[in-house]
């Protein structure tokens, strides 16, 4: 491609640089090759504008920038919004996605809604993908991930390599960090999804407000005209979410108990499965959910209204949901012990997400609750108590652990926590705490290990040692059966 292919998106008309041969797209200086385009972007740690230097004498065919920068060998393209500028660009130098994509946002259930829609996808027959946190699944793939939404040039690359592949269905997660840093904004959305807002990321958005207004992004900004909005109606974040879509000439469709396009009838909760009536333009379908948690029901009638917005039929997609399997590490039943207390790995690592795990398994729990969790490091300070009157309230035994301190004190992030958690058993160490806690299950009780979900590491320092909150329970339950 020649810089004049990116016309449009860069000020490039009628200059000298049209001409020069691009080889690639970076916003790292450090991936800087010959021909690259590298875009200097001012993160949260460091200006980009700093590295341009850098990515010049790494042979940079041009820098984009969000000010003119002097002194160079290589043409400075000045944008007003680097990384908009940065998204699209990604978009055209790939220039390929799967045709129907959508894209979840909310604070709890992104990862499963972009799983179940992939699934109910499949089922009716298309070669269907998923982005996000647990990584990228599509047929013969399965790749570990980092971020939620990838940044916008390992997306791009990823949308090509799946359309390549024959791809025709994609759903992704669209985290607030992704919304508000445009990585979203060169694709090409059939439709949007929204299931929640609680707390989360109170480190990066100054308020709450702020925070949904970066999910709004992708109902005011990034879906086109007339596309659909698949939104939890049973939320009371749900109506202001609902407004905006609407005001941007969205067709809403809403799910849940209070929805009109999908109608949560009637629910009635097993141990690990539910069985829900849900009305759909007049008709009564009866749906065996095999998923344990209150929550799946409503993260499954967002899902299977995305696909059937997208061109998914009602009953298809509706039977799809009988077969569902849950995303790794949500509400996952890892083991039971030998008089019958069951053991479940879950991600709750925010409020809400603790709260409703923790009331879903309490009716089916004639014993005692046990929970077992921490608060990462380097990340939102004000949810630790929080998360500690939660669990104190909802569960019978609490024990404090540690979850990826990072670069902080792990007894100061415990004691946090343990300032709302009156009567909480403190065990730094995750194993010993998983250890613990499956010793002391009765028949009769459950215990939740939340925080970790999928993750593989604990990361202490800058350190990341491997760890699995399923393994060490399987280990723990193996030890108790011994
Ligand atoms: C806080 C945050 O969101 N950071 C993301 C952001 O980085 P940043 O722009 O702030 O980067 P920075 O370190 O300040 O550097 C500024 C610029 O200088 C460049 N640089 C830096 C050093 C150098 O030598 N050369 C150079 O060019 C950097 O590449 C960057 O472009 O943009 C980067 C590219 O997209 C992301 O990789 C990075 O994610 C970091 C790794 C991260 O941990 N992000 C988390 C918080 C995140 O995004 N999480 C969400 C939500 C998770 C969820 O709830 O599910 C997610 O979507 O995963
Ligand atoms: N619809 C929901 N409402 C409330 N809590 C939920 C919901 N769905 C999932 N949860 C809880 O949140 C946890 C994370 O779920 P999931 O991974 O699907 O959400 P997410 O939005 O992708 O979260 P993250 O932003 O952390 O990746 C689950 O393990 C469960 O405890
Ligand atoms: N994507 C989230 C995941 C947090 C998971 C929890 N285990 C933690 O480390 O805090 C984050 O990076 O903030
Ligand atoms: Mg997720």
């Amino acid at each position: 491609m020649k810089l004049r292919d990116l016309a449009g998106i860069l000020p490039v008309e009628g200059t000298a640089s049209a001409d020069l041969e691009v080889t690639g797209i970076s916003s790292d200086s450090r991936q800087v090759k010959p021909g690259v385009v590298f875009f200097a972007l001012a993160g949260t740690k460091a200006d980009g504008a700093t590295y341009a230097a850098d990515a010049a004498q790494r042979g940079a065919a041009a820098i984009v920038a969000g000010s003119a920068i002097d002194g160079l060998p290589v043409p400075v393209l000045a944008v007003d919004d680097p990384r908009l500028a940065l998204a699209l660009s990604a978009a055209r130098y790939f220039g390929k996605q799967p045709e129907t994509m959508v894209a979840v946002t909310g604070t709890s259930g992104k990862t499963s809604v972009a799983a179940f829609t992939r699934q109910i996808w499949e089922q009716a027959g298309y070669a269907a993908a998923s982005i996000g946190t647990t990584g990228v699944v599509a047929p013969g793939r399965n790749d570990y991930g980092s971020l939620t939404t990838p940044d916008p040039v390992a997306l791009h690359q990823l949308l090509r390599e799946l359309a390549d592949a024959g791809v025709t269905h994609a759903s992704m997660e669209a985290s607030s960090h992704g919304l508000d840093q445009r990585r979203l904004d060169g694709v090409k959305l059939a439709a949007g999804g929204f299931t929640n807002l609680g707390r989360d990321h109170m480190d990066y958005h100054p308020t709450v407000e702020d925070y949904h207004r970066a999910k709004l992004r992708l109902f005011d900004t990034l879906l086109p005209k007339s596309a659909p909005a698949v939104i939890f109606a049973d939320d009371p974040w749900s109506a202001p979410t609902i407004q905006a879509a609407q005001a941007a000439g969205l067709d809403v469709l809403t799910v849940g108990r209070h929805g009109d396009f999908l109608r949560l009838k009637r629910v009635e909760h097993e141990r690990h499965r539910q069985r829900a009536e849900v009305e759909a333009v007049g008709v009564l379908y009866e749906i065996d959910l095999p998923l344990a948690g209150d929550f799946q029901i409503s993260n499954a009638l967002v899902s299977a209204g995305l696909a059937i917005s997208t061109g998914t039929p009602v009953a298809k997609a509706l039977m799809a949901l009988e077969k569902l399997k849950g995303a790794p590490g949500r509400l996952d039943l890892v083991g039971t012990t030998a008089n019958g207390a069951p053991v479940y790995v879950d991600y709750a690592h925010k409020p809400d997400a603790l709260e409703n795990v923790l009331a879903s398994v309490r009716p089916f729990t004639t014993g005692r609750v046990i929970v077992v969790f921490g608060c990462g490091g380097d990340r939102d300070r004000g949810k630790r108590p929080i998360m500690g009157e939660i669990a104190t309230r909802l569960a019978d035994v609490v024990i404090v652990t540690d979850d990826n301190p990072r670069s902080e004190v792990p007894e100061a992030i415990r004691a946090a926590i343990l300032a709302a958690a009156p009567g909480a058993i403190e065990v730094g160490d995750r194993r010993q705490a998983i250890h613990q806690a499956v010793a002391m299950l009765h028949a009769g009780d459950t215990l939740i290990v939340a925080g970790k979900g999928h993750e593989e590491g604990q990361t202490i320092g800058t350190e990341t040692l491997h760890f699995s909150d399923h393994e060490e329970v399987r280990a723990a339950l193996r030890e108790r059966a011994a």
